[in-house]
Formats: structure tokens, sequence, C-alpha cells
């Protein structure tokens, strides 16, 4: 699992680290990360053309060094100063290793460096900068420690920012790094370490899995199992309308660990024609103890659809609230009052603004879902590019994985049912959100390797994302 914090937290980790180091030393760890993965970008640093834009702070100085050291390896750097002053020192090394300041993008580099903004910016680019966005030479563009314009905190993007390919960041990750709109500006991200690790005090602001933390959750069938001890789920989905829903959740969950999955609704023959290891019911009252219960996809919000849901959350066990469930629950969120079973709620954008008396998410992404789960007592997965999980000790996820072909019809229903079934098998819950979230992520992707997709595609690349993952069952 990765970290990543506030430029709060970090300038009070980087204050405490700094009194024991020699002034500067700090700039020249970041400095030298940035050169050495600059010169994995250019094929031969030796007379290439390396355009840097700088700012006024220390970010500036990273990128002014980080020149130096690629000028001294024969490449050609060109600064082109986007403040009034800029980081002294730095440019008086850049200068003495054979940089030079330009007044205007070249009309040819082979990497741009973005060194305008980190940390200590305001959100948004002012208007010379976004001029010589306009005119930058075709090259990729490598940001440090942040792709300058975003807002570092949140990941909002209230105005223009630059698209990195790369982003070198120093000590931890930050949270726009991960999280909301900024996310996807930063291309790949590459930490450097300068030591920062043990002064970073206090929570992180938000974690990001990787796939070692979804192996380790995983479920895998022992010897000793039988169908019941991997858990069962019963799965409240689809209605006469909607019957679709249901066959998509059902195939989320017989991708996951769960060893029974049991369907309670109106689309039960549906079901039944298409997976035969389901056993169905027309009502979730008939279906048996279950370990955990998926509500919700295309099960429609009337007074039928409500009596199912009071009646699943009056079962102790764990649930996963989706789509219908969820506008059921804004209707009346004393529904939720008498539980003390784990509650996962599954809200995009529009179902949060519901639960959240028509208040969208906002800017803050990681602080929407911390919020409703709080609200709610419950854990939170909100969708969206980067999907966020917060539970209600305050914890919160961004998910890594994913891919924007997953804004299909659909596709959500499969990841219903998916955490449903990690529900099913014990998972502590807001893992088995994160798990989720990321496992749907990955099938989104390998989907989307095989030409436009839709959400049965994104159910059938589950498995072999699980094999990868987790290994043969
Ligand atoms: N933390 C660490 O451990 C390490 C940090 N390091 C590096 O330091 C970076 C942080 O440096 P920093 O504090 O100098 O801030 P940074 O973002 O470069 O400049 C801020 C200045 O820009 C200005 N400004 C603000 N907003 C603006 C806007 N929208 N548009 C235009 N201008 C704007 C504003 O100045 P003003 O306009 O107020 O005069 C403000 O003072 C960090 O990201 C990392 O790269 C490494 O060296 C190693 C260790
Ligand atoms: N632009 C995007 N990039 C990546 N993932 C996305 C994007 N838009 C939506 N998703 C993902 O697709 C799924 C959509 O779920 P949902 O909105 O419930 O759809 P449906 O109700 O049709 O099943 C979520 O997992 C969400 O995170
Ligand atoms: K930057």
């Amino acid at each position: 699992m990765r970290s990543a914090f506030t430029a709060v937290q970090v300038r009070a980790a980087e204050g405490a680290l700094m009194a024991r180091l020699p002034e500067g030393t700090l700039m020249q760890r970041a400095a030298a990360g940035l050169a050495r993965r600059a010169a994995l970008m250019l094929s031969t640093v030796y007379g290439s053309t390396v355009l840097l834009l700088i700012g006024t702070g220390d970010n500036g100085g990273d990128a002014l060094y980080a020149g130096a050291i690629l000028a001294r390896r024969g490449a050609r750097v060109l600064v082109l100063p986007l403040a009034d002053r800029v980081h002294a020192a730095g440019l008086a090394a850049l200068k003495a290793a054979g940089g030079r300041v330009v007044a205007a993008p070249p009309v040819s580099a082979d990497l741009v460096v973005d060194g305008m903004l980190g940390i200590g910016a305001r959100p948004g680019l002012r208007d010379d900068a976004v001029a010589v966005l306009a005119a930058l030479p075709a090259a990729p563009v490598l940001a440090v420690d942040l792709p300058s314009g975003v807002d570092v905190d949140t990941g909002a993007l209230p105005g223009p920012s630059v698209s990195a390919d790369v982003t070198v960041t120093f000590g931890c990750l930050k949270p726009a790094l991960v999280a909301g709109p900024a996310a996807a500006r930063a291309g790949l991200v590459e930490l450097v370490d300068i030591g920062l690790g043990p002064y970073l005090d206090g929570e992180p602001y938000v974690r990001v899995p990787d796939a070692a933390d979804i192996a380790a959750v995983w479920r895998h069938p022992r010897p000793e199992d039988d169908k019941y001890t991997r858990g069962v789920l019963g799965l409240a989905a689809g209605s006469i309308r909607y019957p679709g829903a249901a066959q998509l959740a059902v195939s989320g969950a017989l991708a996951g660990p769960a060893g029974y999955v049991r369907y309670a609704g109106p689309a039960a023959a549906d079901v039944r024609g298409r997976f035969p290891e389901v056993v169905t019911y027309d009502r979730a009252a008939d279906t048996g103890r279950v370990q955990a219960w998926t509500i919700g996809p295309g099960l429609g919000t009337d007074s039928t659809a409500t009596s199912e849901l009071r009646s699943m959350l009056d079962d102790p066990v764990p649930a996963c609230l989706d789509a219908d469930a969820l506008t059921i629950l804004a209707r009346d969120p004393a529904l939720l009052a008498a539980r003390e079973a784990p509650t996962v709620l599954t809200p995009h954008d529009r179902e949060y603004a519901r639960l959240n008396d028509g208040e969208a998410p906002g800017a803050d992404r990681v602080a929407a879902a911390r919020h409703l789960a709080e609200r709610y007592d419950a854990v939170v997965l909100l969708k969206g590019h980067r999907t966020v999980v917060a539970a209600p000790d305050g914890r919160a996820y961004a998910n890594p994985t994913g891919h924007a072909a997953l804004s299909t019809a659909g596709s959500g229903d499969v990841l219903a049912g998916l955490l449903g079934s990690l529900l099913a098998a014990g998972t502590e819950p807001a893992m088995a959100a994160v798990a989720a979230a990321y496992l749907h992520g990955l099938a989104g992707a390998r989907a989307a390797e095989g030409g436009p997709v839709s959400a049965t595609r994104v159910a059938a690349a589950l498995r072999p994302v699980v094999r990868d993952l987790t290994g043969p069952a």
C-alpha cells in the first residue's frame, strides 16, 4: 500500500528532515532522481534538446539542477522562465553547465520539463504559462513533483494545467497524483526517495493499494472448504424491466471468491437459464442464510423493491447497496438506523448527490467519500475515473486501476456483484470494496485491449485478471 500526503504534511516532514542535513541536500536528491528519469525518456542525452519551463519556487530549482546534470552530459538545455525571479543558485548551476535562457519555446525539442509549480502553488496557471503551453513543440512532458496547475491536496482542476507523460514526485505521493481529475494529468508516476519517509507523520490523506494488497485479501478455496464455508452471496438485482442488470451482477459475483450465489428476484428464469450454477428464488425472504447481500442493480424503486431492501437490511450480515437501492435509501436514510452489520454504498456522482441532500461530491473526492461514509456509518465506494473508497473510521483509498471504457452501461452492476462475493467470503468491508474496484479496473483495461468494451466483456475479463493477480484458483 502506498500513501499520499498533503502539502502541509510534506512540508512538516521536509522541515524535520532538512534540519538534519546540509542545506540544499534534498533539492540535490530530487534533481538527481529527476535527471535520471529525464535521461531514460531521451534515447540519447548527448545532443538532445531539453526545454525547462521554470516557475518562481523550489519546483523550478529542482528542474534547473536536473537540467545542469543533463547539460553536463551533453544535452542542449534551454530555460524558459515563467516568473520574474527563479531559483538563483539553480540557474547559475545550469548556466555554468552550458544551459541558456530563451524567451520563447524552440521549434523542436526532445523533452519538456515542467518545473513551473509544485506543492507551494495555488491551483491554475497564469495566462503567460497557458500561452507557452499552447506553443510547445511536440515532445514528451516530464512534470517535476506534480503537473503544474493542479490542486495538490484534492486533485481538482479548477483551471488550466499541464498534461504530463511522466511525473517524478519526491518523498511521497500527493493526493493530486492519485485522485480526482488531476490524476489523469500526471501520466506515469515515479516516486523518488529523498529520505522523507520516517518523517511523514500521522495518517496519510489517502492510500493507494497495489497488486500485493489485493492478492493478500483474496480468499482461495482451501482443502477443508465446502461451498458454504467459502461464503454464500445473496443477490437481489434486476426486475421485469431490467433483467440484464441481474445477469451482469451475477456474472461479476461468479468471478469472486464466494462458494455459492443465490439470486432473488423477478429475473430468476433468465439468471437460471444463463447461469445454471446459481440457485434462484422469487423473494429475498426465501433464500435461506447468506453471508452477504448485494442489493440494487436494476431492482427498481417501487414498494416491492423497498420491502425487499428492508428485509435484507434486517439480516445481520454485510450488505452492498448499489444503484436503485441507493435511491431508495436516499428517500429514507432511516433504513440503516438499526443496522449493526457492515454496509457498503457504491454511488456514482448523481447517486452521491441523492444521498447527500442534493450536494454533489465536489472538488475533493476523497473528502466527499469520507463525508458520506461518516454520515451513513458505511463504507463508501465513490465511482469515477479514479474510484475512491472511504471507511467510517476515516481510512480512504484511491484506486489506481481502471480505464475510461468502463463508462459503459452495466459495468457498475458487474462491480456490485464482485464486491458482494468478496463480502460473502469474509473480506473486511473496506478492503472488499478496494479489491473489487482494483480488479474491476484491471478487467476494464483488459477488455479494452479487445476493442470497444461492454459490461459483458468486463465481466468476462475478471477471471483472467484474478488469476494473474492472485494465482490459479
Ligand atoms: N517538500 C520537499 O520535501 C521537497 C520539495 N522540493 C521541491 O520544492 C517544491 C515546492 O517548492 P516551493 O515551496 O518553492 O513551491 P513552488 O510550488 O515551487 O512555487 C510556489 C511559488 O509559485 C508562485 N505561485 C503559486 N501559485 C502560482 C500560480 N498558480 N501561478 C504562478 N505562480 C504561482 C508563488 O509565488 P508568488 O507568486 O506568491 O510570488 C509561490 O510562492 C516541491 O514541489 C518540490 O518540487 C524538492 O526540492 C525537494 C524536497
Ligand atoms: N471515465 C471513467 N474512467 C474510468 N472508469 C469509469 C469512468 N466512468 C465510469 N467508470 C467506472 O465504470 C463503472 C460505472 O458504474 P455505474 O455508473 O454504476 O454504471 P451502471 O449503473 O451502468 O452499471 C464504475 O465502476 C466507474 O468507476
Ligand atoms: K511541476
